[in-house]
């Protein structure tokens, strides 16, 4: 496997914040990622400086070989849509499309006609003009059509509704199949895209808190919920990426070591597949 993107050691700070220390990753070519973490954890600054927006205060970033700030031809090998505000709101839809191929030497035209159609959005129409969720639809639009060899998104479909989001998730899919890049998600959906995704960082307080295969993670993560000195004796045998209780009835997310597993309690445990996925996973 070829890594497009290492990012060692990487600190930043905000302000008087520090936002991230000693953050190290790598994202190798053509495989899907995802971000995960809570508000404030750091996401953004880090995908701001993977993708060329600013410096880092120590550490290094390294994409296809190249420091990427200023390096023209390493941000044109990257397409980076945010949350929001991708666009000069006075602008056309049709301008943008018009204006990407040269930002983007993989752009493909078509597949932005397919996507303008598939998420309803009108060519003639200022950025301004557009609803939330049809600003995101367009960001989409534009981070799928730009097949940029490393493709980020984050969080890109606010004010997007559930079903919007689904035809996102298959139309990233679908394209990457035909043509894989490496894309990096940041996401708070877990339960919506654990499917797309193949490897996961997760970020707390500024550094990598864990980093692991979605296979690994479907495997070793686990939601017990029950009587608290049960739960409690099942707890220590495993990392505990959060606890909750309700109504007198105790939760772990138990994320259980790979030497651990064999001798895990695996009976006593509610095996609910789509807990394993719980937005709980954050703390
Ligand atoms: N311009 C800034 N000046 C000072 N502090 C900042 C600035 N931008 C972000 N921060 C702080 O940096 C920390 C990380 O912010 P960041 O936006 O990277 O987190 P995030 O994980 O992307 O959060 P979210 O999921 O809410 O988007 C937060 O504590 C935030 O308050």
């Amino acid at each position: 496997m070829t890594n497009l993107a290492t990012v060692h050691q990487l600190s930043k700070k905000l302000e008087k914040n520090q936002v991230l220390t000693d953050v190290s990753c790598t994202f190798e070519k053509d495989m899907i990622y995802g971000l995960l973490g809570r508000n404030g954890a750091g996401k953004t600054t880090l995908l701001n400086l993977i993708a060329g927006k600013s410096l880092p205060d120590s550490g290094s970033i390294e994409v296809n070989g190249h420091k990427p700030f200023n390096h023209f031809d390493t941000l044109n090998q990257i397409c980076f849509i945010r949350e929001s505000k991708n666009f000069k709101p006075t602008l056309t839809i049709k301008d943008i499309l018009k204006m990407m191929p040269a930002f983007y030497p993989n752009w493909s035209s078509e597949k932005a006609l397919e996507l303008l159609e598939l998420f309803e959005l009108p060519h003639h129409k200022k950025v301004a003009q557009l609803s939330k969720g049809m600003e995101s639809a367009l960001g989409i639009t534009v981070g799928i059509s730009s097949r940029a060899p490393l493709t980020i998104f984050d969080e890109p479909y606010i004010g997007m509704d559930a079903h919007a989001r689904e035809e996102f998730y298959n139309a990233l899919l679908e394209d990457y199949t035909e043509h894989p890049r490496t894309i990096i998600l940041s996401t708070h959906l877990i339960d919506e895209v654990s499917d797309l995704f193949q490897e996961i960082y997760f970020m707390k307080k500024g550094q990598i808190s864990m980093h692991e295969t979605i296979n690994n993670l479907q495997e070793r993560a686990f939601m017990i919920t029950g009587p608290k000195d049960t739960i409690e004796s099942l707890s220590s045998q495993g990392r505990v990426l959060d606890r909750s209780s309700f109504m007198g009835d105790h939760s772990v997310t138990l994320y259980v070591d790979e030497d651990q597993l064999q001798t895990f309690h695996i009976q006593q445990i509610a095996q609910d597949r789509k807990s394993r996925y719980n937005s709980s996973w954050f703390t």
